[in-house]
């Protein structure tokens, strides 16, 4: 068993040295979560210039007191990488080559980095791991990943504010999970006339809590993470029945068609590619589908599990029922996932937290997305658009993918209806425009 290392701001002081740097001197105590191993360090940075020496890096890592490679002597932005320290990334967030807005550079002030800087959770995630992405990508909105379940109790001064900032909460006090009695449920086909919805879907995600998210883990532990999921979903009957294709070994042509077709991952994402997403790609990540593709599951893309039910046209009723059977159904398959109070499931990615629910509309609404309060109109029913083709990409011929944007703080069905609401709103709106035809 590892202890989380917890690292504890004595004093902290800030002074400009000549060059008009500002340098930051700080004592710093650190104990395991057992109170022990108590050692007192003293650390200097300098905050937004180049680094000076890190006493307390190089005890924890039981390293020679000699200075590291600085990131204001060579190194250029594109060679951050996955080996960076935290000061060369700390250094970058600090200079990043364009205007960073991230949520990670709103929150992560230098006295968090002095007090996490040197903290290890039990699956061995540091600070490094969780800001790596948001650092080389300083366009992200959120850059922020947790290196692992742990990180959200471990680093969560920095994570608790990102996740209440994204998720425009002021309390982390996410309800028990409640899917809904979907014997009861008052909509069903959001457009009946088939002319503006092209295809509806649901997800969530779920973490296995005794592996690590991809920062922290080794090829073997997506082995073994694959071969559990695999035994679940082999149990899996009825309309969920299917089979498990891994991606190693399956074609590029059948990978590059079932992308396309919007039912399988590929290895695009940077933000994700940054955060270690990829890492030993493709070993250990696969899709399983029934038949007719319309429940599917996602293993070790972002998250280690993705359930996702889907189908043409708007019937959201259905899409939604199909998946509520199959959380239920995995969740009492002998797999245990990772939860926290008041934060609900946790996901790699904190924006994805809480229900992890995402329910989409692929939809045609060329007149309403062509005015100027598009966006507004949006935020107003707390509904997200994208393109087609995933986050992060553009529509294609008036199609947008819209969906709830709240997980966190509500209970699935509530994610549902918010979505449900948004969509009708939609429709109503792109039809007095004088679209839906
Ligand atoms: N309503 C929908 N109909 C058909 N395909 C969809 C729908 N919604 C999303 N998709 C497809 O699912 C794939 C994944 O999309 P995307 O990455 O945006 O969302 P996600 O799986 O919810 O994950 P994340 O929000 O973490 O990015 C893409 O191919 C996208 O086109």
């Amino acid at each position: 068993m590892m202890y989380s290392r917890y690292s504890r701001l004595v004093n902290l002081q800030r002074k400009e040295d000549s060059r008009g740097s500002v340098i930051e001197n700080c004592v710093s105590e650190n104990t395991d979560t057992r109170g022990e191993n108590l050692t007192r360090v003293d650390t200097g940075h300098l905050v937004g210039a180049v680094k000076v020496e890190d006493k307390a890096d190089q005890a924890i890592r039981g390293q020679e007191e000699d200075s590291i490679s600085l990131p204001g002597s060579g190194l250029q932005p594109d060679e951050i990488c996955r080996d960076a320290s935290l000061d060369q990334l700390w250094d970058r967030l600090c200079n990043p080559p364009t205007k960073c807005c991230s949520l990670l550079k709103r929150h992560l002030t230098p006295e968090l980095l002095v007090l996490l800087r040197d903290r290890i959770t039990e699956f061995g995630g540091r600070l490094e791991d969780c800001i790596r992405s948001g650092c080389e990508n300083t366009d992200s909105g959120v850059g922020v990943y947790a290196s692992d379940p742990d990180a959200y109790t471990v680093f969560a001064p920095l994570l608790d504010a990102v996740i209440k900032d994204y998720h425009k909460v002021s309390e982390l006090n996410h309800p028990n999970p409640d899917l809904g009695d979907i014997a009861k449920l008052d909509f069903g086909d959001l457009d009946p006339s088939g002319n503006l919805i092209v295809s509806t879907r649901v997800r969530v995600g779920r973490s296995h809590d005794s592996y690590g998210f991809p920062p922290v883990l080794t090829k073997e532990d997506r082995v073994e993470m694959e071969k559990k999921s695999q035994e679940a979903l082999n149990k899996l009957d009825g309309e969920l029945k299917g089979s498990y294709y891994p991606l190693s070994g399956m074609s590029k042509e059948t990978q590059k068609q079932l992308t396309e077709d919007h039912f399988l991952f590929n290895d695009s994402d940077r933000f994700l590619r940054a955060a270690g997403g990829y890492r030993d790609w493709p070993t250990g990540r696969g899709i399983y589908f029934n038949d007719n593709k319309t429940f599917l599951v996602w293993v070790n893309e972002e998250d280690h599990l993705r359930f996702i039910s889907m189908q043409k046209g708007g019937n959201l009723k259905e899409v939604y029922a199909r998946l509520v059977k199959a959380i239920r159904a995995l969740e009492s398959s002998g797999l245990s996932f990772a939860k926290r109070e008041g934060l609900g499931y946790l996901t790699f990615c904190p924006s994805n937290l809480g229900t992890t629910l995402r329910a989409s509309v692929h939809i045609k609404i060329p007149k309403l997305a062509a005015t100027p309060d598009f966006k507004a109109f949006c935020d107003k029913y707390n509904i997200q658009a994208r393109g087609i083709h995933g986050e992060h990409t553009e529509s294609v011929g008036g199609v947008y993918d819209i969906s709830n944007k709240r997980r966190l703080g509500l209970t699935e069905i509530s994610a549902i209806q918010e979505m449900r609401r948004g969509v009708e709103a939609v429709i109503a709106e792109e039809k007095r425009l004088g679209g839906g035809n």
